[in-house]
């Protein structure tokens, strides 16, 4: 059974993403969330400014219509539009938005951005009607000049088949690191998930996922994965589809499928509603600050930890919510510092 591993503080440190003086908001990264809908427009609020904290130059959220107006109430600095275009893309037909199997070849070809930031919208914006619109072939720029990543699933309904199409559509569309969390997760065993992961992994292109317990229990059980012990649980799931894990709970754990990660910092001050949407955006910022993902969850989860730890000691571990910690974010990068 292979150990677990644990980095130093020093190590830790040395991975957050400083500016630099010339650094402008799209160098700093940008991220574009695909997350809240009806229900959960809480959780894109989170996970966004979550990232903002986090460094992200530019957060991104395309939401369902009904989560705009929270979402835009969060934080004026976000970027905020409805997920109309790309839901009413991903409930077409597999078939008729063209084969999931179509060759990585053709979207290389794809021309690139002049502008290099052309967003999740661009394909679905020409105006067409929807039955015309053409396939996305990258969700941005497909050689982009400046680092970018896509979360998607935080605050979606895993019950709701939207949730699965708009998860099977981001992964298949973006050309560059996708973190999937929450609501999204469920989509992955389906055979159109798999096969998609699948792609991404030949294609070198960085899938991350973020499971609580009972997340990684529903990805295991297709496959037949034992669940008794998480940080194995983490090494099977990342090699078995293909991406990075987060295995999360009192202690999280990191797999890339070669070696496994302890994060034991945490509190149960994080045993709170929302908390684990606040993780997913740090830990998408840092993607999309161009960090490796191993990277990117170990600095995501240490600071988590240090945040929530540094609320608590404010507030009382009974008082910390999902808010205090993203409150508390700059408070944990300085005690890195
Ligand atoms: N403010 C907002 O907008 C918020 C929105 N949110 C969004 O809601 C969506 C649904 O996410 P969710 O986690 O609430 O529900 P779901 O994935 O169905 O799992 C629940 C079942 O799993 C099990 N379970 C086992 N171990 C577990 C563990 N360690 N932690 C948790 N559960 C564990 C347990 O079942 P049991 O073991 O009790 O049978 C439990 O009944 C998702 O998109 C998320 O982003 C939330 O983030 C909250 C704030
Ligand atoms: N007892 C605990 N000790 C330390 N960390 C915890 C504890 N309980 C939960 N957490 C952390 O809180 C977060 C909860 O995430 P998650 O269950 O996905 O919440 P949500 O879906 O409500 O956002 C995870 O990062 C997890 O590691």
């Amino acid at each position: 059974m292979q150990r677990a591993k644990k980095y130093t503080l020093e190590q830790v440190a040395a991975l957050l993403p400083w500016p630099d003086d010339l650094a402008n908001k799209y160098s700093r990264g940008k991220l574009t969330l695909i997350a809240g809908c009806a229900d959960y427009p809480g959780a894109a609020c989170l996970a966004a400014v979550a990232s903002q904290r986090m460094g992200a130059g530019y957060t991104e959220v395309a939401c369902s219509p009904e989560s705009v107006a929270a979402v835009r109430a969060a934080s004026p600095s976000l970027v905020v539009r409805a997920w109309d275009e790309l839901a009413a893309y991903a409930q077409l037909d597999p078939d008729e938005r063209g084969s999931i199997a179509g060759s990585p070849a053709a979207v290389q070809a794809a021309p690139a951005s002049s502008d290099g930031r052309a967003g999740v919208y661009r394909a679905c914006r020409s105006g067409r009607p929807v039955h015309a619109a053409p396939r996305p072939k990258a969700l941005g720029p497909v050689a982009p000049r400046h680092p970018l990543a896509f979360l998607v699933g935080s605050g979606f309904d895993a019950a709701d088949p939207l949730s699965a199409q708009l998860t099977c559509t981001v992964l298949e569309g973006a050309a560059a690191a996708v973190l999937v969390d929450g609501g999204g997760l469920d989509a992955l065993t389906s055979p159109e998930g798999r096969l998609l992961l699948r792609r991404r992994f030949i294609d070198g292109l960085p899938t991350v996922i973020t499971p609580h317990a009972g997340e990684a229990a529903r990805l295991a059980a297709p496959l037949a994965l034992p669940t008794d012990d998480p940080a194995q649980l983490a090494l099977l799931l990342s090699q078995a589809y293909g991406v990075t894990a987060m295995v999360k709970g009192p202690v999280t754990y990191i797999s890339d499928g070669e070696t496994i990660v302890r994060m034991s910092d945490g509190t149960s001050a994080l045993a709170k509603a929302g908390t684990g949407d606040v993780l997913a955006g740090m830990a998408a910022a840092l993607l999309a600050q161009g960090l490796t993902p191993v990277d990117a969850c170990v600095l995501a989860s240490a600071l988590h930890a240090r945040a929530a730890r540094a609320a608590a000691k404010r507030l009382t571990s009974i008082c910390v919510t999902a808010e205090d910690v993203v409150a508390a974010i700059p408070e944990a990068i300085a005690s890195l510092s």
